[in-house]
């Protein structure tokens, strides 16, 4: 088994008395599409929150790569390679795809360095080839406002990619999409190198068994199991903590996902 990319031993978020991530130890190897899952009010956005130094931990030790990132700010773990799209797009709208992507990429660079024009022209190639990559080449000079939901989850895929990451964050990537367009994001996502490693925050849970190599179930804080996919919809213990969700049934007869057909 490959060396975990991102550990976390003991990890703790207290909001006064209230415990939304509880003593959370968990290894993701290199390579890995590892999905958080849990019912509403797991502490899961918190946790997500707590590796990209959003919030501050209460308790524990976060590495990546084996050293530890636990106190750094969330720009300095940008820099070491974590990444991350957001719940709520953070694109700007009357920017072309081409411009939003391009802009990250420069952030990303130093801006001193993306002034030289030979820069500019690495970085209009490496954003082309994002595109490409994304599934968006036809799409660099439309502006964002004229995309469907779907394509802008892609630009933001494209926007998190341009910092180079070596962990990528996925909070509901597929919130809000339909059928077709979560496969077309599966698709994407299952694309992507083995030198991008994957945590993704998701409810539908299609989406999840469609996509992790591995999986961890949060409950009221902390992990219930951490398994493979298979492993964890056969497991009674995660069933329970989805009772009274509505979702019940895709850990019910271990046929796999009901609705995604990813090419
Ligand atoms: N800033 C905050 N202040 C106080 N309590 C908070 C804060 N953020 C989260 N919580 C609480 O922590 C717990 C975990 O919340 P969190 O959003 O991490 O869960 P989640 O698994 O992401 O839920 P959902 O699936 O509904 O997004 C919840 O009880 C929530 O109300």
């Amino acid at each position: 088994m490959s060396s975990p990319l991102l550990s976390l031993s003991g990890v703790g978020r207290h909001f006064g008395a209230l415990k939304a991530v509880d003593d959370v130890s968990l290894e993701v190897p290199a390579g890995a599409r590892h999905a958080l899952i849990g019912p509403n009010g797991a502490g899961k956005s918190t946790l997500f929150k707590l590796i990209t130094g959003t919030l501050p931990l209460s308790a524990g030790t976060i590495s990546l790569a084996g050293s530890d990132v636990s106190r750094l700010p969330e720009q300095q773990r940008a820099r070491r390679g974590i990444s991350q799209t957001l719940q709520h797009s953070s694109l700007f709208l009357t920017q072309t795809v081409q411009q939003n992507v391009l802009l990250a990429a420069q952030r990303h660079h130093s801006s001193r360095r993306s002034l030289v024009p030979r820069r500019q022209a690495a970085a209009r190639e490496r954003v082309a080839a994002l595109l490409s990559d994304v599934g968006l080449a036809g799409r660099a000079a439309t502006p964002v406002a004229a995309l469907s939901h779907g394509e802008r989850r892609q630009v933001e895929v494209a926007v998190a990619l341009a910092c180079e990451p070596r962990l990528l964050l996925l909070d509901e990537p597929a919130a809000g999409m339909s059928p077709a367009e979560s496969a077309q994001l599966v698709g994407l996502l299952k694309s992507l190198p083995e030198s991008v490693t994957l945590v993704i925050v998701e409810h539908d849970l299609d989406v999840v068994f469609a996509l992790a190599t591995s999986v961890t179930v949060l409950h009221l804080g902390q992990v219930l199991l951490t398994g493979a996919p298979d492993e964890v919809r056969a497991s009674e213990a995660v069933q329970e903590a989805y009772l009274g969700t509505g979702r019940e049934s895709l850990f019910l007869d271990g046929s796999g996902p009901a609705h995604l057909e990813v090419s």
